[in-house]
């Protein structure tokens, strides 16, 4: 007798912005002090209502809950067991809304008036500063890093995990709460003030966690979802002794509650081991980026561990291949295990509704899936595999058919970029003198003084500037107006820079809606949606581009605006491009080649404006690579090969100029030591760097190094609208120099000013200008 196949669907989380970015809205809105915490509470109440309801009526079987978050998960974590840094609050009972989003922003003072920007803080004085934030995994978003001390000590100080669940169970919904577990909580989070190891305060963390499952096995959760995403990097023995104490110990609770435990973002490699002799009831692993690791799985886990497969992409944006998914799953499901079937992690990484680009290429949209149409291909891959094929066939090869249309469609090969990629030999990716050659060159062009003066490049975007964005988008302006509106902006700010006395200036960037978001909507192979936002960071989100196809730029992107503002200034203006590797990392990428293929491909789209800017007469050329840090993979062992390429992207970018043009890059994070050699590869003339939250630590690599080439160490921090006083510059500026020569430094803040507001940024440069003039005297 057969047994029919029970595979379920489950979703491990979902996007909580809304399909109309509606949680943006209600926090900026609140923040802003034009909404209650009770209308932001019930406007929440309703996207998680409404976010439910979808997923049931999509047919997944298993719904999550508490993947919501008002600003962040890990942060609500932190907020569950007692782990906000008591600076930010003293509640003995709940976290109060405030000082959650005081620890996520900084506590309010001035700021909130004048900016409305999604992170910072207040003033010193008034108020306390943000806590960090960070990259989660390799994804654009991030999350607040938990700060723990040496005699921290947990208690449960928030029911969020059960208030949801029983939230869904009141709507009729019976859900999966999802926890970051208890080992990759301690890892992502860092000591504050002491140097001791966070993973040393897991026997005193794991009560709360165990506190917490026992109330939500009380209320009725058979299961709860357990992400513990570090599992698929590189751990050490004491770290995997944590996990065995920690499952141990929360397997044990009673009353009992099911522990699904969820890795994702990669493969669990040599922590395989580790993971199947835990005690726990269920597993999910990512199928999407370490396919092979479903054999080793099937081979050594117990007969009744369920497994949990992500078998769909929860960080792309591709229809999936639902007949080839389906062959490699039939024979396991033979085998007689329980099976579950999920996307490779939470939905948060993809766009809400495909539906609702209404604008898409009708060829390109029929190759895409976003967090809707995913949780329908599980409904028809579960339907396929306990029915049969045939109960769903037309629908399997429809699926079929989009993915075979893709692949051969003529719009996404491109014979003469791939014959220019290909030819390596003929590409010089070297610039043709040493830097000391090129540097005496660029002196004796821009005559610039000691401690030059510069800016990252965005000056603020303003309601203002959006608006405008966003009317001629309606139609409300016309481009011309547009046009003469974004001139009249620019200008002012060239002026403004003359007027304070910077001395390479920049245009300002208002004409851009996004640094990368801009290029993708120029180059050919980019496609750009209308509604596809993923969240960032709090409020903030992006519409990260779609590349589909081989790569090119018809057209200049950038040089016309460039030509306008080098015309208003006879100071040295800078060319402001973003870098391949950032462009890459921050898009959705084609899944039908290697990355470093079409990371190649940008770069000589890249080159191609970067000699057009030379042509213009663009003395120095800026080529950002914010992101080429965050998209180091997970395991060292994969980083040669990625820094390789990424680093000769750079250069096929850069390599083609004269010596006496000045290549600038610029990166927005804090961690340099362990790329620093691939950092000088890059061969940039000058890098801009964050460093001023550090007070300069950072450039120890540099100096460790030798860096031969010259540094712009961040002197102002625009993660925070508090204004730098000129002593706090100039210490900065004297701690650089006793690491660095003198002769090689830059004087810049940390980054684009874009979130910032004029006020603050007006100050705050001026003080600049005014510190490095100290410096020269
Ligand atoms: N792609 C990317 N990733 C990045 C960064 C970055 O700059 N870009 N920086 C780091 C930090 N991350 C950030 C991510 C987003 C934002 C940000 O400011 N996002 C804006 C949206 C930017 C944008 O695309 N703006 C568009 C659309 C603006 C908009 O929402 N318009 C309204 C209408 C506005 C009006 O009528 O007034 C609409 O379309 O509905 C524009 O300016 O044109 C936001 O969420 O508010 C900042 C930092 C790391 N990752
Ligand atoms: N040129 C860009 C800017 O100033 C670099 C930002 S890095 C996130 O906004
Ligand atoms: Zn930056």
């Amino acid at each position: 007798m057969t047994v029919r196949p029970n595979v379920q669907s489950a979703i491990l989380g979902f996007p909580r912005i809304g399909p109309k970015r509606e949680l943006k809205a209600a926090l900026e809105a609140h923040w802003a002090g034009r909404m209650s915490a009770d209308d932001l509470l019930a406007t929440t109440a309703d996207l998680r209502a409404r976010t439910w309801r979808k997923q049931r009526e999509l047919g997944a079987n298993i719904i999550p809950s508490n993947d919501f978050s008002l600003y962040d998960h890990v942060l609500d974590t932190s907020a569950m067991v007692g782990a906000l840094p008591t600076l930010y609050g003293q509640e003995t009972e709940q976290v109060a809304l405030k000082t959650y989003f005081a620890t996520a922003r900084g506590s309010q003072g001035e700021h909130e008036a004048t900016c409305g920007c999604g992170h910072g803080a207040a003033p010193g004085g008034e108020g306390v500063p943000a806590a960090e934030m960070t990259k989660w995994f390799d994804t654009n978003y991030h999350y607040i890093v938990p700060e723990f001390t040496e005699n921290q000590t947990f208690r449960l100080t928030s029911t969020k995990a059960l208030d949801e669940y029983l939230e869904a169970k009141a709507l009729g919904i019976e859900t999966r709460p999802v926890l970051l577990g208890p080992v990759s909580y301690l890892l992502l989070g860092k000591a504050r003030n002491a140097d001791f190891d966070p993973l040393s305060l897991l026997p005193q963390l794991l009560p709360v966690y165990a506190e917490v499952l026992r109330s939500l096995a009380r209320a009725g959760a058979t299961w709860v979802q357990m992400d513990e995403p570090c599992l698929v990097t590189d751990l050490n023995d004491e770290a995997r002794e944590a996990y065995r104490l920690a499952y141990r110990v929360l397997t044990d609770v009673v009353p009992p509650t099911k522990v699904m435990l969820t890795t994702y973002f990669g493969g669990l490699g040599d922590n395989l081991e580790t993971v199947l002799w835990l005690p726990i009831d269920g597993l999910h692993i990512d199928l999407t980026r370490a396919p092979e690791q479903l054999d080793a799985v099937l081979a050594d886990a117990r007969p009744d561990l369920v497994l949990s497969l992500g078998v769909i992409d929860g960080r792309n944006i591709w229809k999936a291949d639902l007949n080839a998914i389906l062959d490699r799953l039939e024979p396991v499901i033979d085998r007689g295990r329980t099976v579950i079937l999920a996307p490779s992690c939470s939905l948060l990484h993809t766009p809400i509704d495909l539906e609702r680009e209404t604008t898409l290429d009708p060829e390109v949209k029929d190759w895409l899936a976003f967090a809707v149409q995913k949780i329908a291909e599980l409904e028809i891959l579960t339907r396929a595999l306990n029915q049969g094929r045939e109960s769903v066939r037309e629908i399997l090869d429809a699926a079929s058919a989009s993915v075979a249309c893709r692949a051969a469609s003529p719009r996404i090969h491109d014979p003469v970029v791939q014959a220019r990629t290909a030819d390596r030999t003929q590409m010089q990716t070297r610039r043709s003198s040493s830097f000391e050659v090129r540097r005496a060159a660029q002196v004796r062009r821009l005559n610039l003084p000691a401690w030059p003066t510069t800016t990252i490049g965005s000056f603020p975007q303003t309601p203002a500037v959006r608006k405008a964005r966003a009317d001629h988008g309606k139609g409300v302006i016309d481009a011309g107006a547009y046009e003469a509106f974004l001139r009249e902006e620019t200008a002012r700010t060239i002026r403004w820079q003359e007027e304070i006395g910077l001395d390479v200036l920049v245009h300002g960037e208002f004409e851009r809606n996004d640094m990368v978001q801009y290029f993708g909507e120029q180059l050919s192979g980019f496609t750009f949606t209308r509604n596809a936002w993923v969240q960032s960071y709090g409020s903030r989100c992006v519409r990260p581009p779609i590349i589909y196809g081989d790569v090119s730029r018809p057209l200049p992107m950038t040089v016309e605006w460039w030509r306008y503002a080098q015309s208003l200034t006879d100071k040295p203006m800078k060319g402001m491009l973003t870098g391949p590797v950032t462009i890459l990392n921050w898009s959705f990428v084609r899944d039908d080649q290697p990355r470093s293929e079409t990371c190649r491909q940008i770069a000589f789209a890249i080159r191609d404006e970067v000699l057009d800017l030379e042509a213009a007469g663009a003395p120095i050329i800026q080529i950002d690579e914010a992101a080429l840090r965050e998209g180091l993979p997970l395991r060292r062992s994969d980083w040669q090969a990625y820094l390789g390429w990424a680093v000769e992207c750079f250069r096929i970018t850069a390599s083609g100029v004269a010596d006496h043009t000045q290549i600038h890059t610029h990166m927005c994070y804090s961690e340099f030591n362990d790329i620093i050699r691939s950092i000088g590869e890059m061969d940039a003339d000058v890098i801009s760097i964050e460093t001023s939250r550090s007070k300069m630590e950072l450039l120890d690599a540099f100096s460790d190094y030798r860096y031969p080439a010259e540094i712009g160490p961040g002197v102002y921090d625009i993660h925070s609208p508090r204004v730098p006083a000129v002593e706090d510059i100039s210490a900065l500026l004297k701690a650089a120099a006793e690491r660095l020569p003198a002769d090689r430094l830059w004087v810049n803040p940390d980054c684009g000013l874009k979130t910032r507001s004029w006020p603050e940024t007006e100050a705050a440069l001026v003080n600049m200008v005014t510190a490095a003039r100290a410096a020269r005297a």
